[in-house]
């Protein structure tokens, strides 16, 4: 046994199931971890959560579809005064972050392994101070852009859970999705504060951003404001 038994623990395992011991760590992390109950089985009223329990009345960010979790790491060790909410389905991709907080010692992450659509309606009506959707799934075919996170489906439900004022940034390398982030995010109720080809000062690159630049694509930063 080492000091650090967990070194690696949750290595990348793209495409592969992970081992039943591991699923033993993941599981007993995420029960640690929780925000409470939000999938449908667990939470079939829907009863908000109770953030001000969960935080101890800090203000409250969200990170959609967080990957491997550079940036919800990144974002809890720069800000301990803040908590931070992260969904992500892509089980490897939650076992890196894990792995990561281990490594961090953050306190104030908690994770939803699932679709953020299920967080939304847990969450208390303007209780989020700032929003982040990280290199969303850019759904290239024109026939699956109804797919896009940035559709009234789900900029609605965001919506009512940020704060009037909150900050609702998007970074992508899809010219195409910067042209429906700008067509759909205005009319769901946020104002466009800036369109930048360089990342915000508190920016730490993704897994997804690094394989963007490998690939030659460079990427938009786009900051919201909720009306
Ligand atoms: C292209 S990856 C980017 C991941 C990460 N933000 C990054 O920059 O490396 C998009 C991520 O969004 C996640 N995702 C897709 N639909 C989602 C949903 N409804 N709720 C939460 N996450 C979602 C995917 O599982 C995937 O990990």
């Amino acid at each position: 046994m080492t000091d650090r038994p967990h070194r690696n623990f949750y290595g990348r395992r793209k495409g592969k199931q992970l081992k039943p011991s591991h699923e033993t760590y993941l599981a007993e992390d995420l029960a640690a971890l929780s925000p409470g109950p939000v999938s449908w089985e667990e939470n079939p009223d829907r009863t908000p959560l109770d953030l001000a329990a969960l935080f101890g009345g800090r203000p409250v960010w969200l990170e959609i579809g967080f990957g491997g979790g550079e940036h919800m790491v990144h974002q809890a060790e720069l800000h301990p005064e803040v908590g931070i909410i992260g969904a992500e389905p892509y089980i490897n991709g939650v076992a890196m972050l894990l792995g990561k907080l281990r490594r961090a010692g953050a306190e104030n992450v908690r994770i939803h392994p699932g679709d953020a659509r299920d967080l939304f309606d847990v969450l208390p009506a303007e209780s989020i101070a700032k929003a982040f959707l990280l290199y969303p799934d850019p759904w290239p075919k024109a026939r699956h852009h109804r797919r896009r996170f940035v559709t009234p489906e789900h900029l609605g439900p965001l919506h009512r859970c940020l704060a009037p004022g909150a900050e609702f940034r998007v970074a992508t390398d899809i010219e195409d999705y910067v042209r429906q982030t700008l067509e759909e995010v205005p009319p769901a109720g946020f104002e466009l504060l800036s369109d930048s080809p360089e990342p915000w000062a508190d920016w730490i690159r993704t897994r997804y951003e690094a394989k963007a630049v490998r690939e030659g694509r460079s990427s938009r930063y786009l900051t919201f404001r909720r009306l």
